[in-house]
């Protein structure tokens, strides 16, 4: 099957001696939505810029629509980019900025304004067209970046945390915009961010990036499920980390690791040394359920936010454990500081992986 995009092996290191990124390997489909998270410095950027043509790639290939581009300036990619900053030229007018991509191109007047006409009434910003862009809101301007970037018609749309100047508000409204707007248009998009919940709201797959190296890429809710990696279990959601010693089960389904609280049961290969567990796994004083892992230990603290309550519970190790449950659940309102509680959890969501 041929992609719209792949990255093999691709590398990236800086004239001064800096390694951003090395052996990147990804294969996004036609219309997929890909996120790249990671921290700061990770190299979401840099890997985006090498997409784009910005920078050039000092390791592997890129392909796009099974075409070798890894030597192709910008302006010869089927890709278009949209900055964190907007990048629009403040004295030109709405109208200008969008059609200016395809003036670039040499394209007729007539067809350039038709396609600019129709894109304009795309973002419903034709009450703006003939106003300069820096006499415009920060969503205003957001939506003639993305008309600019689309109305060249790229194969590929390349984001850079292209809503981290907006508030929380409008950063919503405009996420929700985004994934419409790439659902009916069809396009692919890739895009970078260090928020979480945008990532994982908005994308089919997010490849999580940590020191220039990609550590899953996997849907959002597989990130969650079954990190693969001690650094995606830390970075995404809230997990339980327990360190231990492979030991043999009695069974084929789960592997079993003994720790400093006991024998836990997960799933993951073996030889595993590391048990993950999400703090809405777990149970509270639970039913006896053959095969459940059970952990004793007492409540050391109590927020209930909304309609979930994040408990911590002590265990007798001084391991402190993250547990969200339903802040309506009798069993949540019942128990004081300090009172003994068992934890249950399910070895179906307790996942194990080689650290
Ligand atoms: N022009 C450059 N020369 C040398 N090193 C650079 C250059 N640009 C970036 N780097 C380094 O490469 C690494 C990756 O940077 P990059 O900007 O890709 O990270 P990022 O994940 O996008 O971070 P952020 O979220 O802060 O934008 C960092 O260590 C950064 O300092």
């Amino acid at each position: 099957m041929q992609h719209d995009l792949e990255l093999i092996s691709v590398g990236k290191t800086y004239s001064d001696g800096t390694v951003a990124v090395s052996n990147f390997d990804l294969k996004v489909a036609k219309g997929e939505f890909v996120a790249f998270l990671g921290p700061s410095g990770c190299g979401k950027s840099t890997t985006l810029r090498m997409i784009a043509g910005f920078e050039d790639i000092t390791e592997g290939e890129v392909m796009m629509m099974g075409r070798n581009v890894t030597h192709l300036p910008p302006e010869k990619r089927p890709t278009s980019m949209i900055f964190q900053n907007y990048a629009l030229f403040p004295h030109m007018t709405v109208r200008q900025n969008v059609a200016f991509g395809l003036d670039v191109k040499g394209m007729a007047k007539a067809e350039r304004n038709r396609k600019v006409d129709r894109i304009l009434d795309m973002f419903d910003l034709e009450p703006y067209a003939d106003r300069k862009a820096d006499r415009l809101s920060g969503g205003q301007r957001q939506r003639i970046a993305l008309a600019r970037g689309l109305v060249v018609e790229p194969e590929i749309l390349l984001l850079d945390e292209p809503l981290g100047a907006l508030d929380a508000n409008l950063r919503r409204i405009i996420q929700n915009e985004l994934k419409l707007l790439q659902r009916e248009l069809g396009i692919t998009f890739v895009f970078v961010t260090h928020a979480q919940s945008e990532a994982l709201g908005l994308s089919d797959r997010v490849v999580v990036m940590s020191n220039g190296v990609v550590e899953q890429i996997s849907p959002p809710r597989e990130l969650y499920r079954r990190p693969a990696t001690p650094f995606v279990a830390d970075f995404i959601g809230s997990n339980t980390i327990l360190r231990g010693r492979s030991v043999g089960t009695d069974g084929p389904a789960f592997g079993r690791i003994d720790t400093a609280v006991g024998l836990i049961d997960g799933v993951g290969p073996a030889g595993a040394t590391m048990a993950v567990i999400p703090a809405e796994a777990f149970r509270i004083q639970p039913q006896h359920t053959p095969g459940e892992v059970h952990l004793p230990g007492t409540l050391s603290a109590r927020r209930l936010v909304g309609a979930v309550g994040h408990l911590k519970v002590r265990l007798a190790d001084d391991t402190e454990i993250a547990v969200e449950i339903g802040a309506d659940r009798p069993e949540v309102r019942a128990l004081q500081i300090g009172a003994p509680v068992t934890l249950g959890v399910d070895p179906a969501s307790v996942t194990l992986i080689q650290a």
